[in-house]
């Protein structure tokens, strides 16, 4: 049985910890225990999750130090490389746990699809979780300290997906750097995971047309969409110790969908 507080040592940084899955996995780490850093694009998003955990403002602190927003932009190297410097400025040490879910979405079809919608989307969706976990592992293995990393993939990823060339190339870049990752830093006791949500309601799929909405359900076995909690629960595994002996995974939250 998962004792309580799994995480209770533990110092989290979450990218795109803004919004949706981002924010689920922040309250979900924090009630292991975890002291979060919550990092976003959008900096007072990030401040309304810290707010969420019980970071300033409130009277709730961690049992590792109060929770803290940072702001910056994962798909730019100078701004990830001070992201981790503050976040260990701040803490003292390096994030043990690193959880990227800063992602974002330009769908069109090929044919029509831009350079630009192309290029952006691979920047922060594949070239920013680069960024955040070769600055994270260079922080952990300079200081001897394990951790576990896990990268927000997509199913999309796996199996590709109607107006998301751009999207879907950028999640199954995710999976293939993730496995390396873990091949090359299982010597130094870092984890490397990845998860793969199915649709889960966010502010992201909230964009996609209802008659494409209405089909997907539809071929979901467990025949509901996902909320971002659930993706929270997988993290949260995976970022402790009850995941102990697991690296180079892909672990699939679809509710069955594309299995
Ligand atoms: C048979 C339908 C099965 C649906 C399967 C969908 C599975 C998706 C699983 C994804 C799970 C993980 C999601 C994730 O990681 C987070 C996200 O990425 S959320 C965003 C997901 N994005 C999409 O699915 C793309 C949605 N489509 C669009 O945004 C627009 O269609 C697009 C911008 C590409 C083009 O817009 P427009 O020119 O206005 O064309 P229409 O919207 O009218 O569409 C024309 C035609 O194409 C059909 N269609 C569009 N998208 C999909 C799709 N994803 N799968 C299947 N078919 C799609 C649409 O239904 C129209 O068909 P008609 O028969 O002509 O009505
Ligand atoms: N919602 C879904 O159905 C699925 C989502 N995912 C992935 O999960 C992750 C989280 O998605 P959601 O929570 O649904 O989306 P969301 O749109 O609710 O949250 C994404 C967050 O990332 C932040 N962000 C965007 N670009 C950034 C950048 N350059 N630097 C820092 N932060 C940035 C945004 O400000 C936002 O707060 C994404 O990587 C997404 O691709 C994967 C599969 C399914």
């Amino acid at each position: 049985m998962a004792s309580p507080l799994r995480l209770r040592s533990a110092l989290a940084l979450v990218t795109g910890a803004g919004s949706g899955i981002g924010r689920a996995v922040s309250v979900r780490l924090a009630k292991e225990g975890a002291t979060v850093a919550a990092c976003d694009l959008d900096r007072a998003a990030a401040c309304e999750t810290v707010w969420l955990l019980g970071g300033q403002g409130s009277e709730k602190v961690a049992p590792g130090g109060a929770h803290t927003a940072f702001q910056a932009d994962v798909s730019e190297a100078g701004a990830v490389r001070r992201l981790l410097e503050q976040v260990q400025a701040c803490f003292s040490r390096p994030p043990s746990v690193v959880v990227s879910c800063a992602g974002l979405t330009r769908d069109e079809f090929l044919l029509r699809m831009s350079e630009d919608d192309w290029d952006r989307v691979i920047a922060v969706n594949l070239k920013g979780i680069f960024l955040v976990t070769q600055a994270a592992a260079q922080a952990l293995v300079s200081s001897g300290c394990r951790g576990s990393i896990i990268n927000i993939s997509s199913i999309v990823g796996k199996v590709g997906n109607v107006g998301q060339t751009n999207y879907a190339a950028s999640k199954a870049g995710v999976i293939g750097l993730t496995q390396t990752a873990a091949r090359e830093l299982g010597r130094h006791g870092i984890r490397c995971n990845s998860v793969l949500p199915g649709f889960i309601t966010t502010p992201m799929t909230q964009k996609v047309p209802q008659k494409v909405l209405d089909k997907v359900i539809g071929m979901i076995p467990m025949g509901h969409l996902g909320d971002p909690e659930d993706v929270a629960d997988a993290v949260t595994f995976l970022a402790s110790e009850d995941s102990g002996y697991i690296t180079g995974a892909s672990v699939e939250v679809t509710g069955g969908l594309y299995m």
